[in-house]
């Protein structure tokens, strides 16, 4: 069984960089829908590599198939991690219908970490990320911004009324966060 932590907040609001924290001193493993669905778009022979790209231009979400697959197989290859932090993911109804189908009885969602930060703050940090994203334009990050607030959102409020959802604010410096961050690992997860 996997033990997995949900990482959700809006594009920009840091949730690459708090679990690359996360992972250096508490062990778990870090894992990014979307950096996987990036590595899947490059890789040679991907038979999904257009459509990909098409999403995430677009900022729409990819169908579930091919994300929980990839994340499937990571967890798999990691060999015996206490957790995963799953990155960006279930950002829609379809991304979480399709995980409860194929990882019930295989992966146990400790909690939800919510990453809070205003908006207007977020798109600042994804026009100022540097990463030659092609989704970090003022175009995309509108559509992302709308998915974020329509898809994303009411799946946070799902777990939310599950009570697994622990919300840490970000619109403060990393050091703060992960502070907080840290007591919420200490008072939720099976260590
Ligand atoms: N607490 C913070 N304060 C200021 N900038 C931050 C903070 N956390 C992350 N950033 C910067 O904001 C950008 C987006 O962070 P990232 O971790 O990629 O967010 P996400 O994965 O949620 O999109 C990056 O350039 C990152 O260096
Ligand atoms: N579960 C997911 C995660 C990301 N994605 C796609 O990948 C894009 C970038 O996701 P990301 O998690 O790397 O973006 P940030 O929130 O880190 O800025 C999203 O806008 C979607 O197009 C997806 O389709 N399904
Ligand atoms: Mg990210």
């Amino acid at each position: 069984m996997h033990n997995v932590v949900f990482v959700l907040g809006p594009p920009g609001s840091g949730k690459g960089t708090i679990c690359a924290k996360i992972q250096e001193n508490l062990g778990y493993v870090h894992l990014s829908a979307g950096d996987l669905l990036r590595a899947e778009r490059q890789r040679e022979g991907s038979e999904f590599g257009a459509l990909i790209e098409q999403h995430i231009r677009n900022g729409s979400i990819v169908p579930v198939e091919i994300t929980c697959a990839l994340l499937e197989n990571a967890m798999n290859n990691s060999g015996d991690a206490k957790g995963f932090l799953v990155d960006g993911f279930p950002r829609n109804e379809d991304n979480l219908q399709g995980w409860n189908k194929q990882m019930t009885g295989k992966a146990l969602i400790q909690f939800v970490l919510f990453l809070s930060c205003p908006v207007p703050i977020c798109i600042q940090r994804c026009l100022n990320r540097g990463q030659g994203r092609t989704d970090d334009n003022e175009e995309s990050l509108k559509k992302r911004v709308e998915t974020y607030n329509h898809q994303t959102f009411p799946i946070i409020e799902h777990f939310e009324k599950n009570g697994l959802v622990r919300e840490v604010k970000s619109e403060r410096s990393v050091e703060e966060i992960y502070a907080d961050v840290v007591e919420v690992f200490n008072q939720t997860a099976k260590v």
